[in-house]
């Protein structure tokens, strides 16, 4: 929507034809987007070929379980000069590998050519034309710039950042945290509790994005405590729903069936779960939440866990080395 706001032919590709027809002929999306009309510059189709037919640029913006399979059936027509953006936000799970090295596997190319597109963005909104802000990176900067450049509309504010992997592997981990943020209101505690589940949560996921090669203050911007905070507080929020229904007592496999959308944050906690062991670092509430979704922890006990956790100091975060420096 934002790039036919533009002027420009946007093709959606699907594997669904009820969903092609329903966009082509009736400029509509009603399952995902209800009460919206899209505009007539966006059409639809299953045919993947005819979807890259002379397209600039390609964005992807599949699961993260489906982002291999996608980007597989795109090779045959992906061109050495089409912008590649994805919108995804997750990892892979069986090889704990971020999206654009997944994209850029499949399609043979420099993963410095990938661009990342993340932040704080519910569709829902977006398609509204709600003001909304955004980052673009990349390990080539000029295909940033490029991406920020084809998006950047006066309802739609495009930064770039050249922390590519600060931006995707935040993009990925806020979704843990909002899934505990979800969990703590379904429990019924208070503004206290989500407010220091925000805190501490992006404490562990600067920490573990550090030692993955972020820059830990891309974890201050749009990707991170930006789309923290819209992903542990909208009502749009798939990770918080499925979190408050957990926090209710509900089981996994009820939340995931009542959804039929997907909620990155569950295999994202698998994900994360498995890299902090291996690194040896501290995730204390992805640990917890590992244990709720998958060992039948009741989320209560979880709390109590966390709160009851050795005496730490805040200033763990920032080496002392560093806090001197910026103090003189
Ligand atoms: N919804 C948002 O506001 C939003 C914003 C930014 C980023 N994202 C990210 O975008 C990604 C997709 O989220 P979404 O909201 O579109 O999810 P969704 O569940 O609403 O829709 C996913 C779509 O992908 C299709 N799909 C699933 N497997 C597929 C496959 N193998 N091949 C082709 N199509 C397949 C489904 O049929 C469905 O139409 C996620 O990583 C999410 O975090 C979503
Ligand atoms: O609805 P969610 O929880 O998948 O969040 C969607 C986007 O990540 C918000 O920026």
């Amino acid at each position: 929507s934002v790039l036919a706001d533009k002027e420009m032919d946007v093709v959606i590709w699907t594997r669904n034809e009820s969903q092609r027809d329903e966009i082509n002929q009736l400029h509509h999306n009603d399952r995902f987007l209800p009460g919206v009309t899209l505009s007539p510059n966006l059409t639809a189709t299953t045919d993947m070929q005819e979807a890259m037919n002379g397209a600039e640029a390609v964005v992807i913006v599949a699961p993260s379980a489906a982002v291999r399979e996608v980007a597989r059936q795109l090779r045959p027509y992906w061109t050495e000069d089409m912008l590649v953006v994805h919108a995804t936000k997750g990892f892979e799970i069986e090889s704990l590998k971020r999206i654009s090295t997944v994209i850029s596997e499949e399609l043979g190319c420099d993963e410095g050519r990938i661009v990342v597109l993340s932040g704080p963005s519910h569709a829902e909104e977006v398609v509204k034309r709600c003001p909304t802000t955004v980052v673009v990176a990349a390990l080539d900067e000029s295909q940033a710039i490029r991406a920020q450049d084809l998006f950047m509309n006066p309802y739609f504010r495009v930064y770039t950042n050249r922390d590519m992997v600060g931006v995707e592997v935040a993009g990925a981990l806020k979704n843990i945290i909002a899934l505990g943020a979800g969990m703590s209101d379904g429990l019924g505690f208070g503004d206290n509790a989500k407010a220091a589940l925000l805190t501490r949560g992006l404490a562990e996921i600067t920490r573990i994005g550090a030692e993955m090669g972020a820059n830990p203050l891309t974890f201050a911007g749009l990707a991170g405590v930006g789309d923290l905070v819209v992903t542990a507080t909208s009502r749009h929020s798939r990770n918080w729903r499925a979190g408050y229904m957990l926090g209710e007592g509900k089981k996994l496999d009820t939340v995931l069936s009542s959804m039929g959308m997907v909620v990155e944050g569950i295999r994202t906690t698998k994900v994360a779960h498995t890299i902090s062991r291996k690194l040896n670092v501290q995730m204390p509430i992805t640990q917890q939440l590992y244990q709720v979704l998958f060992e039948d922890l009741d989320p209560r006990t979880a709390v109590e866990a966390l709160m009851g956790r050795d005496k730490k100091t805040e200033m763990e975060l920032m080496s002392i080395e560093t806090w001197e420096t910026w103090h003189k």
